[in-house]
């Protein structure tokens, strides 16, 4: 047969688009074309299949004119995961391997030059994919890349190391001798058993920080409600300290989770099985870009927000991140999803993640501190601070204050709680708000938060008076009232009261300018 069909996948955000590698081998002038809206890197898998075939022993069909072509041609693809699709395809069409016995397969690889196999990115993302739309094939991969699909319950994953252990098992009748199979190792082809891994997560513990209790107390309202933070504080006040134990404290991921997650992480080249099931706590620096952030690229690629999915982002140094960076951050807060739209296609990423963010007052860092006298002009306070928008700090829950913490403090004070006492208060809280209305607070919407915040009249009167002396948004005060009701749920309480409502106030009042 001179036309061959091999089944793959190409990646677009989470999404796995079937790619379907058409090989035609036909009479004429000898050449070896690619077509199909193929990247550099696909182009370049013309040279590592020709290599890979003729170091393993296996005949490249010099003498034709070779045309692949990589169907749907509107999709776009990029890495080398087509090189093993390919190699096949041009060995069914000249009939060394059996070209029927390859449906119901689908194959991603990249060849080094010898032939052995290469991990693909996004092995784990195809998996996932393939089992949402409930396709069921058997995934042929490379080592390293098999490992993570298997990882889907009930995912079909054959692991492969060289091209040689993938052409035995299509073998035409009576075709084994042509083989020479020193390259082909035993253990070379196996099919993966779904091994569970072990969901021992493992974070820093909150008792290594001193002090701090509004800031702690902070972090467990969060936790608790979902809600987004901003610490604000001198340097060295244990900021970055907090926020890094922030992910220990929420609820243990579930296996959705953890698999969503580790499959953006594989998205990006980043999954490591010791990290399964811990919830990511992404930092990107504050001179990241808007795309860095949020994802972008051709194919787009996640970006750090994506990485964060069910974690947590924490952002130091708020106010030094570029304003397009923050602004394109507005979105994906609401809705905990990203698209990116690019000419060819759009992609769509996962993006539901818990924002801490950290800064100083003011440019020196001392502002309003008792340790030191502030050294900033009120202008460079108000510059400062006025780069963050309004829109963006409404959509921050909580701000607080954690000052500098006295040396006596620090070097005296007993251990503070630890994690897994806040974590149980945490869960507890959680599971409350899941009864009683399906999601956790910060995502109530529109009538649902008059529904289930159970305001008691002394408490509506209390915020009425907030929000009209304090000029507050209705979208501030709406996020005031849920940060409310997770307070109340933390106290086992039914209803939302005085109490509950006087604390998430003061939880947006934080920043101010020089004059405060
Ligand atoms: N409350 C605390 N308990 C124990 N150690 C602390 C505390 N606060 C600060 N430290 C010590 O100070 C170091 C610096 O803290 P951290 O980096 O969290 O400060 P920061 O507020 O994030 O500073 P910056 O604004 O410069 O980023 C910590 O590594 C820790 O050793």
């Amino acid at each position: 047969m001179s036309l061959a069909l091999v089944q793959s996948r190409a990646l677009l955000g989470l999404e796995a688009p079937s790619v379907t590698v058409e090989v035609h081998l036909a009479n004429g002038l000898p050449s070896f074309t690619l077509v199909g809206l193929a990247d550099v890197e696909v182009k370049e898998a013309r040279e590592r299949v020709r290599s890979a075939l003729q170091n393993a022993g296996l005949e490249f069909p010099h003498n034709k004119r070779i045309t692949v072509n990589l169907a749907p041609a509107d999709l776009p693809k990029d890495s080398g995961r087509f090189d093993l699709p390919i190699a096949l395809g041009i060995l069914a069409a000249s009939g060394q391997i059996d070209a029927s016995r390859l449906a119901g397969h689908e194959f991603a690889g990249e060849l080094s030059l010898s032939g052995q196999l290469r991990p693909v990115r996004g092995a784990l993302a195809t998996s996932l994919a393939l089992r949402a739309h409930q396709v069921a094939v058997r995934l042929v991969l490379p080592p390293g890349s098999a490992e993570e699909a298997a990882l889907v319950p009930g995912a079909q994953v054959y692991r492969a190391r060289h091209l040689l252990d993938v052409v035995r098992q299509f073998l035409p009748a009576g075709g084994q001798e042509s083989i020479d199979d020193t390259a082909a190792t035993d253990e070379g082809w196996c099919l993966l058993q779904p091994a569970p891994l072990a969901t021992q997560a493992v974070y820093a513990d909150l008792s290594d920080v001193k002090g701090q209790a509004a800031a702690k107390r902070a972090l467990e309202i969060a936790a608790a409600g979902g809600h987004s933070l901003l610490m604000m504080g001198p340097p060295g006040s244990g900021k970055s300290m907090l926020a890094q134990r922030f992910a220990g404290l929420l609820p243990a991921m579930t296996m959705e989770e953890a698999l969503e997650s580790a499959a953006v992480a594989s998205l990006a080249g980043r999954f490591a099985a010791g990290q399964w099931a811990q919830r990511p706590t992404s930092q990107p620096h504050h001179t990241a870009s808007a795309v860095a952030l949020v994802g972008g690229g051709s194919p787009p690629q996640p970006g750090e927000i994506s990485l964060a999915h069910h974690g947590v982002l924490f952002l130091d140094e708020l106010p030094e991140f570029p304003r397009a960076a923050l602004e394109a951050l507005r979105e994906p807060l609401e809705t905990g999803r990203i698209t990116i739209a690019r000419a060819a296609r759009r992609a769509e990423f996962p993006a539901c993640f818990q924002m801490v963010a950290a800064m100083n007052p003011c440019p020196c860092g001392f502002l309003g501190s008792a340790q030191r006298a502030c050294r900033c002009t009120p202008d460079q306070v108000a510059r400062y601070q006025g780069k963050l928008s309004g829109p963006l700090l409404d959509r921050i829950d909580l701000h607080v204050e954690v000052p500098a913490l006295p040396p006596t403090d620090l070097l005296d004070a007993p251990p503070g709680e630890a994690s897994a006492a806040v974590r149980e208060r945490v869960d507890r809280a959680r599971l409350a708000a899941i009864t009683r209305q399906g999601k956790t607070n910060q995502a109530l919407q529109g009538q649902e938060i008059d529904t289930h915040t159970a305001l008691e009249p002394a408490a509506t009167q209390f915020l009425q008076t907030a929000a009209a002396r304090l000029g507050w948004s209705a979208r501030s005060t709406h996020r005031t009232l849920k940060v409310a009701r997770t307070i109340a749920d933390l106290a086992g309480a039914a209803s939302t009261q005085v109490a509950h409502v006087a604390e998430a106030v003061q939880y947006r009042r934080v920043l101010r300018g020089p004059a405060a």
